[in-house]
């Protein structure tokens, strides 16, 4: 390994090369992004001036059906240079915008390797993204481009990748990682082991930021079988806590989005997050990949945006058996006169729930079920068509229409009310009416015509929550979304088993990332690792597995505290790759007044420590008692709504602070009362929380602490 001092740095001609090729790289960068910028500007001048004689050029003859054919002609043609500009011009920005990656740091590694094939040796610089010089000679090789993969998999000598399932053999010869800030170069070491990897050490011994960063230059041999596996139904990642499944997961979605560069884009991929606070934690790190994010959301949101308003999302500890009894009852169902509703909007009763049922006699001949709906459904908008239409030739309309306010006739006519004939008042009174309604349609696309809830009912045999009626809808109408292509759940391990059947119901042609830590289940009635297995199994044909069992967040001495946590199985494995840095600290107090004096002195230290700490507590209700024993510390209270500040001391709810990480933690009361020792769910609510400190941990007590801490 070479790690040049300043002063070896004179002498290194290694060195020296390497910064000769880096401000060569860098200047070339600058080169094509000063072309590209200029030709982004040429062409834009050039499109308008084009556009603007094309346009006086066209003959906009339409006197006969020869005249207009042509005329279309033209027109056409016009578009489709048009459309050409707009190609160039998003090629150009597509280009620009790798450069100004690029320009940050061009490259992180350099491969040499001879492919067995052609014994021909090949120099390759890996980088954020790829790009070619204006030679057209490869400048920088992107990250998630196969031969890559070499790199990530971390050996010398004879190693391979993979192209379109053929796989390549090749010696590598050289692996050279770089710390490089834009056209300076800091540092170079050749290394190929995770333990040994000082890019790596250096990258953890930052201070954690506010916001998580992407990994691209460190991803480890383990975590690259998940980056970079192949695309199945369903990849199940079980990884202890701070082994990378967020970062892993991101470096996925990315690697995924650049594999399907045609036809892949990042609104087709959904991504659950457990909160919103830590989808804002997470929002910085695809675009600072060069990629867009997904759609990020919660389960609560998930489940809102299909649920009737002001029905919250309900408990999700709903049994499976229940959703599967549902499942069976769909098949025999039938409607009755109760399972439809009125359409009303503004007092005005648009379609009667009579209408409904008459168009699901026409239809009786089929299941009660998505085809059927989606009939009645299409039947139903063209009968709220022609309500509207008589509305719009009553009287009263008419009125309406001349009692607006010019601003609301331009916005909603575009002109002034003032017609000429019946026929144009006619027209006018449908633009009208159709714009004050328009709700009526989404509530006739998103099937509110059918009673729900009743159906529900009937299906489950019994009163149902949330849960039941989202997955009764899914059940009668389709809902759905068949054009989500992957969906990306993250802490899978605080999911029931209703709600993953809601989601592969709903994402019912999606491949799924799962990924989760089973000693981090911190409710009850969540599913165990085996149950999401069968879950998905029985859904999706075939679930692979992936395990992730080094820390690369917590120190040593935590690590060892919370593998001490982990059930049985995953103890043995778990390892931390970062430096010593102090023991944990254990405080038994005594009495109330002890136990106060010792939170605000441990948060006086973490303050000290520098960076972000975090006072986390159980529950949110203890957040009252914990604000209060610390008031005049200067502790911020987050909720939902908040971001995480770069540094301070916050106070937050286990539950908020899922997937987070802290440079100091502390804990206000480990006591036996608070996490009973025979209780395994109070292990791994410990465990979790735990395991978000980075450097530093206090674990304060209230008389004994939790058995399950041992000897410590
Ligand atoms: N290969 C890597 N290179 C550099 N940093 C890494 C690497 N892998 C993980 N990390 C860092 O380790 C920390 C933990 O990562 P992450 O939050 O993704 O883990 P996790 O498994 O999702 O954690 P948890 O389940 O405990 O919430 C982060 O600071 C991340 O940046």
């Amino acid at each position: 390994m070479a790690q040049p001092t300043d002063n070896a740095q004179m002498n290194d001609p290694v060195f020296a090369e390497e910064q000769a090729h880096l401000s060569a790289t860098y200047g070339a960068l600058q080169q094509i992004g000063r072309t590209t910028a200029k030709a982004l500007e040429e062409a834009a001048l050039k499109a308008a001036a084009d556009k603007e004689s094309m346009a006086d050029e066209l003959a906009r003859n339409f006197a006969t059906a020869d005249d207009a054919l042509e005329t279309w002609a033209d027109f056409a043609a016009m578009d489709r240079i048009i459309d050409g500009y707009n190609l160039a011009q998003t090629a150009n920005a597509e280009k620009l915008k790798t450069v100004e990656l690029l320009l940050k740091r061009p490259y992180f590694a350099k491969i040499v390797v001879t492919p067995k094939s052609t014994g021909k040796q090949r120099e390759l610089y890996i980088g954020a993204a790829g790009i070619a010089g204006e030679d057209y000679r490869r400048l920088v090789v992107d990250w998630r481009s196969p031969v890559a993969e070499v790199y990530y998999n971390q050996s010398e000598g004879p190693t391979s990748y993979k192209v379109d399932g053929r796989t390549i053999e090749v010696e590598l010869q050289l692996r050279r990682q770089f710390d490089i800030d834009e056209n300076r170069l800091n540092a170079y070491f050749d290394t190929t082991v995770a333990i040994e990897d000082p890019l790596l050490l250096a990258s953890l011994a930052h201070e954690r930021s506010a916001h998580m960063r992407a990994i691209t230059a460190t991803i480890q041999r383990e975590q690259n079988t998940v980056v970079r596996h192949e695309d199945v139904p369903v990849l199940l990642v079980r990884g202890i806590a701070g082994s990378g499944k967020t970062s892993v997961m991101m470096q996925r979605i990315a690697y995924l989005l650049f594999q399907n560069r045609s036809d892949l884009k990042a609104q087709d991929v959904f991504l659950l997050s457990p909160n919103p606070l830590f989808a804002r934690y997470i929002e910085d790190v695809l675009p600072e990949m060069g990629e867009a994010n997904p759609e990020t959301l919660t389960w609560e949101q998930f489940a809102q945006a299909h649920l009737p308003k002001g029905r919250g999302a309900g408990s999700p500890a709903v049994p499976l058996q229940r959703l599967e009894a549902m499942e069976r009852a769909v098949r025999q169902l039938e409607f009755s006169d109760g399972d439809f509703c009125d359409i009303t909007l503004f007092g005005t009763r648009l379609i009667a729930a009579d209408q409904a049922r008459k168009v699901s006699e026409k239809y009786g001949h089929l299941p009660a079920g998505p085809h059927r709906v989606a009939l009645m459904r299409e039947e139903l908008w063209s009968k709220l068509e022609s309500r509207l239409g008589s509305m719009a030739a009553s009287d009263g309309i008419q009125d309406e229409i001349s009692a607006l306010s010019i601003e609301e006739q331009l916005r909603i006519l575009g002109e002034l009310y003032d017609p000429s004939t019946e026929q144009e008042a006619r027209e006018q009174a449908l633009v009208y009416v159709r714009d004050r309604f328009a709700e009526a349609f989404d509530m006739v696309e998103r099937d509110e015509w059918l009673n729900i809830e009743a159906i529900g009912r009937r299906l489950a045999g019994g009163n149902i929550g949330s849960l039941e009626w989202l997955f009764a809808k899914m059940l009668v109408t389709g809902l759905s979304n068949p054009e989500a292509r992957f969906v990306m759940v993250d802490e899978v391990q605080d999911y029931t088993e209703a709600q993953l059947l809601v989601l592969a119901t709903y994402f019912r042609r999606a491949h799924f990332l799962l990924l989760g830590d089973p000693n981090q289940a911190i409710d009850e009635h969540t599913a165990s690792f085996n149950q999401v297995k069968a879950l998905m199994g029985a859904r999706f044909g075939q679930v692979s597995e992936c395990g992730l069992m080094t820390s690369y967040r917590s120190s040593p001495e935590i690590t060892a505290l919370f593998a001490r946590l982990a059930a049985d199985g995953a103890r043995m494995e778990i390892s931390s790759v970062r430096p010593a840095v102090e023991e944990v600290q254990l405080v038994r107090c005594e009495t109330a007044d002890e136990q106060q004096q010792a939170l605000r002195r441990a948060v006086a230290a973490a303050r000290e420590a520098g960076g972000l700490a975090a006072v986390v507590v159980p529950w949110k209700s203890d957040l009252k008692r914990t604000a209060a024993q610390l008031e005049g510390e200067g502790v911020l209270p987050l909720t939902d709504a908040d971001t995480l500040p770069a540094e301070g001391v916050v106070l937050l709810p286990l539950k908020l602070a899922k997937g987070l990480e802290f440079d100091s933690v502390v804990v206000p009361d480990v006591s036996e009362t608070v996490f009973p020792a025979g209780e395994d769910i109070a292990r791994r609510r410990l465990y979790t929380t735990v395991s978000r400190a980075t450097s530093h941990l206090t674990l304060i007590s209230k008389g004994a602490p939790t058995g399950w801490l041992g000897s410590l």
